[in-house]
């Protein structure tokens, strides 16, 4: 077929190819969430429902993009992690970021009044940005990881003494700061305590630690006889039998995707579920 006259501006698109072998982390975050959850009266500091909501979005993005090995969610923003073997979309950053975000927007949407039971939506409507950032090895994705949820700490720790000092200690926003000025985590442990009789280690764990998602199967206890050593010794997939593979991406695709706040700092989590960033993708546990 002849190319017509205007053929030629394709041209000018720009290739966005993500960098090969690397780990893919697409972070989204709501667009002006201050005052959004100031217009739905999210509670301060903490909204359950705001949280849950975000927790069944971010599950509908992993259960549609099947691609996805863990997803890490708090406040507002929620990073998707791809596999480094990844070639979903050609590793095209735009159609990666712009999916990601669409379907989690969509989602959002469409779960509110699940969450909201009492305060439908109106426009201004939530939407939500996003990013890809690669991290070529695993040691830097865990870090990026644990830079999150570390935030996620610092933040809570600071919001949960900010807003007792208002609201069970009766002072002004502007006080509250000011007394919270150069403290260090301790210090704001202590005033929670010693203030308010409020144990920080007792409060709920989707404050403290935000939520991880991923696909689940049976947890490796440590020390035990070892699911681990299975899946490293599972063939690489061009040797692997295709019935084999077949059977894999059917599992993967019945897993269980959990939703936990557990620490994702430390190692144990990792090596107990030794398919999340094995070297092998959608390697998973033999079944028992
Ligand atoms: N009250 C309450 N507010 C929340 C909760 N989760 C998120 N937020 C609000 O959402 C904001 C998220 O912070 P940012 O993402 O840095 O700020 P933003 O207003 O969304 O601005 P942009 O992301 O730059 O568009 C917080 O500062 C809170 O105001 C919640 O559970 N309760
Ligand atoms: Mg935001
Ligand atoms: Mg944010």
């Amino acid at each position: 077929m002849a190319n017509s006259k205007f053929e030629y501006v394709k041209q000018f698109e720009q290739p966005d190819q993500l960098l090969p072998n690397t780990w893919v982390v697409v972070r989204i975050d709501g667009r002006g969430f201050t005052k959004f959850s100031s217009k739905y009266q999210f509670e301060k500091p903490n909204d359950k429902r705001a949280l849950d909501l975000m927790n069944a979005a971010a599950r509908a993005v992993m259960t549609e993009l099947p691609d996805i090995t863990i997803a890490y969610g708090v406040s507002d923003e929620y990073s998707f992690v791809f596999h480094k073997t990844c070639t979903l979309f050609e590793r095209r950053a735009s159609k990666l970021v712009s999916t990601i975000v669409s379907t989690f927007t969509a989602y959002y949407v469409h779960l509110w009044s699940t969450y909201f039971t009492d305060s439908p939506l109106s426009p201004p409507l939530p939407s939500f940005d996003g990013r890809a950032v690669c991290y070529p090895s695993v040691q830097n994705l865990r870090d990026y990881m644990s830079w999150r949820q570390v935030d996620c700490h610092i933040n809570n720790l600071y919001n949960t003494t900010f807003w007792a000092l208002i609201q069970l200690g009766g002072i002004d926003a502007t006080e509250a700061e000011k007394s919270l000025k150069g403290t260090f985590s301790a210090d704001k442990n202590e005033i929670l305590f010693s203030k308010f009789s409020i144990n920080y280690n007792n409060e709920p764990e989707i404050f403290k630690k935000g939520s991880v998602v991923f696909r689940d199967y049976e947890p490796v206890e440590p020390g035990t006889h070892n699911v681990a050593h299975e899946v490293e010794n599972l063939a690489e997939p061009a040797t692997q039998s295709k019935s084999q593979s077949e059977k894999d991406k059917k599992r993967r695709a019945k897993a269980a995707i959990v939703v936990e706040h557990l620490d994702i700092i430390k190692d144990e989590f990792w090596d107990r579920r030794p398919w999340l960033l094995s070297n092998k993708p959608g390697k998973i546990p033999k079944e028992p």
